[in-house]
């Protein structure tokens, strides 16, 4: 793992030694819109290309949208490999990867110098590519996923909406809450390299669930009774909790299966047509543990745990 300085790749960890054994995720740089009255970025079948990797939760949102805006024949897909090592995410082959459909690149840093030759910049998925221009449109995942939800409206006819006008306020406390103690929670826990950094995130990570177990105790979904944005962004870290969180990140104070409301929801949200399709827990499993050799230096990959996503989940009368 590494990162680009000046268009050369370097080899090189998180640094947290300034940060009190404190990870800092950096801003995505690339933030632009795709709408019809963007002067650059237009909707198009065909045009726009989704590079992912199945292990990585913000990677998965996107594809998660895709598939539920019905946009799988406008926008294609590349898949990196798992196992991201010295080179960083690559396309070597493993069951479940891609080649680098566009350019046949064997480093996803190659996709970023492309856009610009000489770029200082974490290579980091999901990115969504412009196949018209050469350029990176956003890689920021929560800002591809509204993309998604509106921008191709007109060309698939879905409108499903799961960003709407009178819930926004609302589901942006959501997912600022969320991001903060869940999302970007267990990398924090997973990542602290001091006792005391750990033990910090550790802490607000299970109060912020303990939270949201609340909430799901009486309404189906994070915002009322419909799912939004929130719900996906929120399932892409449950989905994972149990098998890697748990053990990789050290964020076993419980599992999501001893949450009687959130295993529910999950199982709820997993059951939503076309998502189980998303969920590779070989890449997810493989990823964490054979790419993070600082916190798993045998790079020994764990059995199991053995979880079944597809037993009722009984929510449907909560509203
Ligand atoms: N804010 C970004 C974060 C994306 C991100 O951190 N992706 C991880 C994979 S899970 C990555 O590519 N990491 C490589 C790196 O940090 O060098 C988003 O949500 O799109």
């Amino acid at each position: 793992m590494g990162l680009l300085v000046d268009g050369k790749w370097q080899d090189k960890w998180y640094d947290t030694s300034s940060t009190g054994g404190k990870f800092k995720r950096q801003d995505s740089q690339f933030r632009s819109e795709i709408s019809a009255d963007d002067e650059v970025y237009q909707p198009e079948s065909g045009r726009y290309h989704l590079y992912v990797s199945l292990a990585c939760p913000w990677a998965h949102r996107t594809l998660i949208f895709r598939k539920l805006k019905k946009l799988e024949e406008h926008i294609s897909v590349s898949v990196v490999s798992p196992e991201m090592l010295e080179h960083g995410w690559t396309f070597e082959s493993f069951p479940g990867a891609t080649e680098d459909h566009l350019f046949g690149a064997k480093y996803m840093h190659e996709i970023y110098t492309r856009m610009q030759a000489d770029i200082t910049t974490r290579v980091t998925v999901p990115v969504l590519w412009d196949k018209k221009t050469n350029t990176i449109v956003n890689n920021e995942s929560a800002e591809i996923i509204r993309i998604l939800n509106t921008a191709f409206n007109d060309l698939t006819g879905d409108d499903q909406d799961f960003y709407p006008e009178h819930l926004r306020a609302e589901i942006d406390d959501i997912n600022a809450f969320v991001y903060d103690n869940i999302n970007n929670g267990v990398y924090k826990a997973g990542f602290a390299t001091q006792q005391d950094a750990y033990e910090e995130a550790v802490t607000a990570l299970f109060d912020a669930l303990d939270k949201v177990e609340q909430r799901l105790t009486s309404q189906r979904y994070l915002v009322g009774e419909q799912i939004t944005e929130a719900d996906w962004r929120l399932f892409t870290t449950l989905v994972r909790f149990d098998t890697v969180y748990v053990g990789h990140f050290k964020c076993n104070l419980k599992r999501i299966v001893d949450y009687p409301a959130i295993w529910g929801y999950l199982r709820d949200l997993y059951s939503v047509a076309g998502v189980a399709e998303t969920v590779n827990q070989q890449h997810i499993k493989h990823h964490y543990y054979y790419s993070h050799d600082m916190i798993n230096p045998t790079r020994v990959v764990p059995k199991g745990p053995e979880i079944d996503f597809t037993t009722p989940h009984n929510r449907g009368a909560l509203k």
